[in-house]
């Protein structure tokens, strides 16, 4: 068979790619990256082209004969090359279907089914008589047209199918399958426009019209149709009789669908980098211009400037005439950098996040992808942004847990970052306060290259640390202490500002049976509900479900429920009993839903209309909040409860970080660390601000235990919606595991499996769950071992009754 041909990813959960003929007609558009429509069974299906070739498949038994590609639907290409690699190495690395990792590679609503559009052909818009009919006219006026979209304009819907069919026989319109990137088009106005001089007369006479033609007067561009209803009485009935005497024209125009959170920030030049900052830009920027891949790990103390050498680097790149991809943790930290970069880059800035509504996103997608927008701000998908030409990647807190995705695609975006730099040939920057301990270990075996920035900028101090042992706290003091009390009093006193910071919100942790013992829980998951007193609700923070507070305990049926533990919204309670004059702004989940609520709560602290500010890890780390001199961290023990190995490592990061938001300004900061632990090796290492001490003893336990970095992990996540059926899955899959490690053993290549157990969080959302640890060497090996084992599994049916997740490189065992 003669080609050429296309190997083609189905948008399915299908495991292969399949492989079709391109024919002739449709051979210069079915390049890789342009999605196609493809015959498969008895139905189409549309996907991707992931490569060309000219030879068929290898493994293909010559008397096959591939089908043709029905349609190419788009243009260009909607993913570049390097994307196209990503995508491929990511469906190898985490196990999952390369035609579901393009739909997270591709923005929402592009792998959907393509439309039919109905469009004249060249001899429908030459005939008059096309003018005449009324499918004809439409189609005249408004281009190609989905077909349901002019049915439905159709004055008389009746017999439309019949009217359209006839028009085509006679060769005047024409189906076609438009995509328009299955994204919704541009937005278009109405607007309004001055297009001669209007009869003085009448305006004398009218104060509607006289004010319509005020209104449009000096508006060259014309005034959206919408804003000259709302401003002037009769607005219609003025500019019906204005377009008829040939005065205004009311005309359609595409318009921008922006998004942008009002971060007020003084203008400002941007500072002379300090030498510390110069030498980092000058070890990157060699590379800018054609590479080669070069990780570095930008190890810089909180308050260093890292953000101002990140902008730095993204504008030398744009100066080589190449784009740049900044990634950052998420929509709370990418807020005020969104300002910072904005004003920076204005129209080259593309911000990609949750907070973005879909038409700005979809907008912007197509920008970057058009060259248009070079420069790309975003959390965890930015990552698949098909940015023209990249030359730089940077990771900012590249140690943050929330670059791991949870679901479905389980995906490091830092990782994937590394990846994508090393496809493209640049340079990739992972910056932190508190590098991950991988990256701490690639850069000691030089295989990052480590960048410092040891000081603050204008060598202000880093804050002070102390610590206050709960246990010899009265009752009383059991959330704020007197320490702390007193040390917010004076701050308040003093025109400063303070942070507080606790990990969970809500008011109280449980609600507790002082019967019988019963905590209260959430009837979907295995956790207890959360007491929000505002709203005098129970509430689940895993699944969002919402129940009253019972009278009596449904266990024992006695009335003796009462709130324990605390979070947010009581410490909040507290800060006001002690502190009534204290101006407090909260951030947490609870209080802020849209970005717009975090962007004004932000305002205030950055205004000083508030000077307390409480808050969870959204505030802990990133904000640039100069007046803030006291940090207190309400319990520095919760994020050690977690049952992870990672547990000492993420508790540090967050401490240090948080602690960093102090003394920013002139006035130096100061930290009280509240703790029930208080000689834990993670507290004494907060304590003393040393990040590296602590990397040193937390390496070389995990090198001993023989934990990531040092070998790798993988979970088998096994759910459903029976406890039983899930139980006895994950011990087949268990026994499966250990017949395959006995098996690789055997040659050498040893793996560990750990499990089956139930997951801490037993059920989530009805459905229970277990796990089994794998744990090996090399990440070949644990390759190739999850391979074997799922290709067992497939033939199990006990398995095949379960839903059986794959997460490499697992972060919380949750
Ligand atoms: N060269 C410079 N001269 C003067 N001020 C600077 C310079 N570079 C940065 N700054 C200022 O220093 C402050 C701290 O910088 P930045 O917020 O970038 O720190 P960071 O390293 O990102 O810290 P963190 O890790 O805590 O987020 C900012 O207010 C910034 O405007
Ligand atoms: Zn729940």
């Amino acid at each position: 068979m003669a080609g050429p041909f296309a190997e083609v990813s189905i948008f399915s959960a299908l495991e292969k790619t399949l492989h079709y003929a391109i024919p002739s007609e449709l051979n210069a558009g079915a390049r890789p990256g342009a999605r196609v429509l493809v015959p498969l069974g008895r139905r189409s299906a549309t996907g991707l082209i992931l490569a060309r070739a000219d030879c068929p498949p290898p493994d293909m038994p010559p008397e096959v004969r591939l089908k043709p590609i029905l349609a190419v639907l788009d243009d260009a290409p909607v993913l570049t090359p390097d994307l196209i690699a990503l995508c491929r190495w990511l469906a190898s690395y985490y196990f999952y279907p390369v035609g579901e990792v393009l739909q997270t590679a591709l923005p929402s609503g592009a792998t959907n089914a393509p439309q039919v559009f109905v469009r004249l052909t060249p001899a429908g818009e030459e005939r008059a008589e096309t003018q005449r009919d009324e499918i004809g006219e439409l189609l005249h006026r408004r281009g190609p047209t989905a077909l349901a979209e002019l049915e439905a304009a159709c004055g008389s819907p009746r017999g439309f199918r019949q009217k359209l069919r006839e028009l085509e026989n006679r060769g005047l319109v024409e189906r076609c399958h438009e995509w328009r990137c299955g994204l919704p088009g541009p937005k278009t106005v109405k607007v309004v426009r001055l297009a001669g001089e209007p009869d003085p007369g009448p305006i004398e006479h009218n104060a509607n019209l006289k004010s319509l033609v005020a209104l449009l007067r000096g508006a060259d561009a014309g005034i959206p149709l919408s804003v000259v209803r709302r401003e002037v009485r009769n607005a219609d009935y003025w500019l019906r009789k204005l377009a008829a005497a040939g005065t205004v024209r009311v005309e359609e125009r595409e318009e921008e669908r922006t998004f942008r959170l009002a971060q007020a920030l003084p203008e400002a030049p941007p500072p002379r980098l300090t030498p510390d900052q110069q030498e980092v830009f000058d070890a990157v920027s060699p590379y800018l211009a054609s590479g080669p891949f070069q990780p570095f790990m930008l190890f810089g103390v909180t308050g260093s400037g890292k953000t101002e050498v990140y902008m730095r680097l993204v504008e030398e790149t744009l100066k080589r005439g190449r784009g740049a991809l900044v990634l950052v943790p998420e929509i709370g930290l990418s807020t005020q950098l969104e300002a910072l970069f904005r004003q920076r880059f204005g129209e080259r800035l593309a911000v990609w996040h949750s907070g973005v509504p879909e038409g700005a996103r979809h907008d912007q997608w197509r920008d970057i992808l058009a060259g248009r927008r070079t420069v790309v701000l975003g959390a965890r998908s930015a990552v698949f942004m098909p940015v023209r030409d990249p030359g730089l990647i940077v990771v900012d807190e590249e140690h943050d847990p929330s670059y791991k995705q949870d679901d479905h695609l389980r995906y490091h975006a830092r990782d994937a970052a590394l990846v994508r730099a090393r496809l493209l040939g640049i340079p990739v920057v992972l910056g932190s306060a508190t590098p991950s301990l991988q990256t701490i270990h690639q850069s000691r075996l030089e295989r990052y290259r480590p960048l410092l920035l040891p000081r603050r900028i204008l060598d202000r101090p880093l804050p002070t640390l102390e610590i206050v042992d709960m246990r010899r706290e009265s009752s009383r003091a059991r959330i704020l202490s007197h320490r702390l009390r007193t040390a917010l009093a004076e701050t308040l006193q003093a025109g400063d500002q303070a942070l507080l910071f606790l990990n969970r919100r809500g008011f109280a942790t449980c609600f507790l049976c002082g019967v019988c013992g019963a905590v209260l829980q959430c009837s979907s998951c295995s956790v207890s509900l959360t007491y929000h007193q505002r709203e005098k609700i129970l509430r689940c923070h895993y699944c969002g479900k919402e129940e009253a507070v019972p009278e009596r305990c449904p266990a024992c049926g006695h009335a003796g429920l009462f709130p324990l533990g605390f979070g947010t919204e009581r410490v909040e309670e507290e800060v006001r009993r002690e502190l009534p004059d204290a101006r407090i702004v909260r951030i947490d989940r609870d209080t802020v839903s849209r970005p717009e609520d975090l962007v004004e709560s932000l305002d205030a602290v950055r205004s000083g209309r508030a000077n307390v500010l409480i808050g969870t890890q959204m505030v802990g780390k990133g904000h640039d909040f100069p007046d803030i001199t006291l940090v207190g961290v309400i319990n520095a023990d919760t994020a050690l409860q977690f049952p992870d190995f990672r547990a000492g490592e993420t508790t540090v990061q967050l401490l240090m970080q948080v602690a960093g938001r102090a003394g920013r300004g002139e006035q130096p900061g100061r930290v009280i660390l509240q703790t029930y632990n208080q000689f834990h090796y993670t507290l004494e290492a907060v304590l003393a601000l040393d990040y590296e001490r602590f990397c040193d003893i937390e390496l070389q336990s995990r090198e001993q235990l023989r934990y990531p970095p040092f070998a790798r992990f993988l979970k088998f996540l096994v759910t459903s919606r029976s406890e039983a059926q899930t139980r006895e899955a994950a011990r087949r899959l268990a026994a499966l595991c250990r017949e395959t490690a006995e098996r690789f053993d055997a040659s050498g290549r040893p793996a560990a499996v750990l499990g089956p157990s139930p997951a801490p969080l037993l059920k989530l959302k009805d459905r229970y769950r277990w796990h089994v640890f794998v744990k090996a060497w090399t990440s070949r090996d644990l390759q190739d071992f999850t391979e074997t084992v799922l290709s067992g599994a497939r033939s199990d049916p006990a398995l095949r009754r379960v839903q059986l997740a794959v997460d490499r490189d697992p972060m919380m065992s949750m």
